[in-house]
């Protein structure tokens, strides 16, 4: 396995949205040996808690715990306190919750990392617009105006203000959002579909290899793998696709 492979499958966040820790299990077994980062999200956190993930950290993956946090400071702060010591290398909230919500979960990670020298810091990332929304939702349901991109744009400022390292959107706007906060500001991009593959309720979709032309740090990739005949082939492919953009 070369390194430029290694570096970009450590790119490729495969999403493990699965009801329990068995059926996860079996897509880990799949991809055994594919150095890619594992996210964890509500459905599988929900269902099989810390103890998965301290399972997927004995095993030496990266872990993205993706619980979109999204209340009062303080308990943001408690949050991310807790889940910094699950030792885990990534984990969000929602911009959407404002500056000082973002900077509480900061503040819960210093408190983490205080009482336990061991712990490493994890990216603390947050959620711009869901790429579930399109621009009329936004508009006419939510009520926020102006382009999704401007909105996106507006959140990943405000995420880089607080000092976060970076947010969670498109891959559509990746390269606005390292013109606006520098090349070093994180993004985190899902709605990422191959050519040919089924969209399902994402909208603001582009490919893997779209994706990494636009400047996106980290890809996240669930059903094009998941729910694939051969999810190991499915994953090879998407890889293939960065290395070649
Ligand atoms: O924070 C996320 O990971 C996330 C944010 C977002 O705006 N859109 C989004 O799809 N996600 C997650 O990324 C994954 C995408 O999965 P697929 O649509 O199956 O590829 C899911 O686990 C979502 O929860």
């Amino acid at each position: 396995m070369n390194e430029q492979y290694k570096e970009m499958a450590g790119r490729l966040i495969v999403a493990l949205d699965y009801p329990d820790a068995n059926q996860a299990m079996n897509l880990l077994q799949e991809l055994e040996g594919i150095p890619c980062y594992m996210k964890v999200g509500m459905q599988l956190y929900y269902a099989a808690g810390p103890d998965f993930v301290r399972e997927l950290k004995t095993r030496g993956y990266k872990v993205f715990l993706d619980l979109k946090m999204h209340d009062i400071p303080n308990t943001v702060k408690g949050g991310a306190e807790s889940i910094t010591r699950l030792g885990v290398d990534m984990f969000n909230v929602h911009a959407a919750g404002g500056k000082d919500m973002m900077k509480a979960a900061l503040a819960g990670v210093d408190k983490a990392l205080q009482s336990n020298s061991s712990l490493q810091k994890p990216l603390v990332i947050a959620v711009t617009q869901l790429t579930s929304t399109a621009q009329d939702v936004l508009n006419q349901e939510i009520g926020i105006p102006g382009s999704v991109k401007d909105a996106v744009i507006r959140y990943a400022e405000l995420t880089k203000s607080a000092g976060l390292d970076g947010v969670v959107a498109s891959a559509q706007e990746s390269a606005d959002i390292v013109n606006a906060c520098g090349k070093d500001f994180v993004t985190v991009t899902p709605g990422i579909r191959p050519a040919g593959s089924d969209q399902g309720d994402q909208k603001r979709v582009l490919t893997p290899g779209e994706a990494i032309r636009n400047g996106s740090s980290y890809i996240v990739v669930g059903r094009p793998i998941t729910g694939a005949e051969k999810p190991r082939a499915a994953a090879e492919q998407i890889i293939k696709e960065m290395l070649e953009a």
